[in-house]
């Protein structure tokens, strides 16, 4: 699928197969989530442009390649998108935060939104919108719609794990955006919980249930 990059990098996969694994605590979860943030932040932030600048060495001054201004914001889906915001933030300590409030009904599992707060100027900005979790895609597609309603172009989604329904959906809803997922499970179940998954990101994260 075009747009869509699935990671198989073996640090990615071993910490989130500790993810998966039911007796992780919520400690050692957050600060997986955190970790698998930054390892694939690393990759989804491959492409930012950068521009030379001149620096003066100890031996002569030179043009080297920077990151071009500040114009990137982190846009997690609340809650469990909270906990991939540090990850990414190690790597771009000056990036601004938006904020979309979504959750998801639990009878038929369409999202609601209950919260949108957006950096500006958004439309210069590189957006990457972070969760966990890609079930349905529902959540996800609309996250991304509620931005473009804002003015948002240049956007990205990074999950750590997807459900191919999920996926599918978000491209075909969105084919301009990057799509980055750790890892692509099997199914959903009747619940629109993804198998095998890892249960409740946000539950898993905050120590809610
Ligand atoms: O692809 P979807 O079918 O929309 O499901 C995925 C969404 O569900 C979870 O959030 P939830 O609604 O549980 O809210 P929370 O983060 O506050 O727990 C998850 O973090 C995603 O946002
Ligand atoms: O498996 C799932 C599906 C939606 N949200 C979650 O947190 N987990
Ligand atoms: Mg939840």
């Amino acid at each position: 699928m075009e747009n869509v990059t699935i990671m198989d990098h073996p640090l990615i996969q071993h910490k989130i197969s500790r993810l998966r694994d039911k007796t992780t605590g919520t400690n050692e979860f957050r600060t997986l989530v955190s970790e698998i943030a930054m390892l694939m932040g690393f990759e989804a932030l491959r492409d930012l442009p950068t521009e030379l600048v001149e620096i003066e060495t100890p031996i002569e001054t030179t043009k080297q390649p920077m990151i071009a201004g500040k114009k990137m914001a982190i846009v997690p889906i609340l809650r469990a998108g909270l906990g991939m915001v540090d990850g990414v933030l190690n790597l771009v300590p000056s990036a601004k935060i938006g904020h979309i409030g979504l959750y998801r009904d639990p009878e038929t599992h369409e999202p609601h939104e209950y919260y949108c707060k957006l950096p500006e100027p958004i439309d210069q900005r590189t957006i990457l919108v972070v969760d966990p979790m890609l079930a349905t895609g529902g959540s996800g597609a609309d996250a991304i719609t509620m931005i473009k309603q804002h003015g948002g172009k240049n956007i990205k989604f990074m999950c750590i794990i997807a459900a191919p329904e999920g996926l599918e959906r978000l491209h075909k809803e969105h084919p301009d955006v990057q799509i980055y997922v750790g890892a692509l499970d099997r199914q959903l179940n009747e619940n629109a919980y993804i198998c095998p998954g890892l249960g409740d990101a946000g539950d898993r994260i905050f120590g809610t249930k």
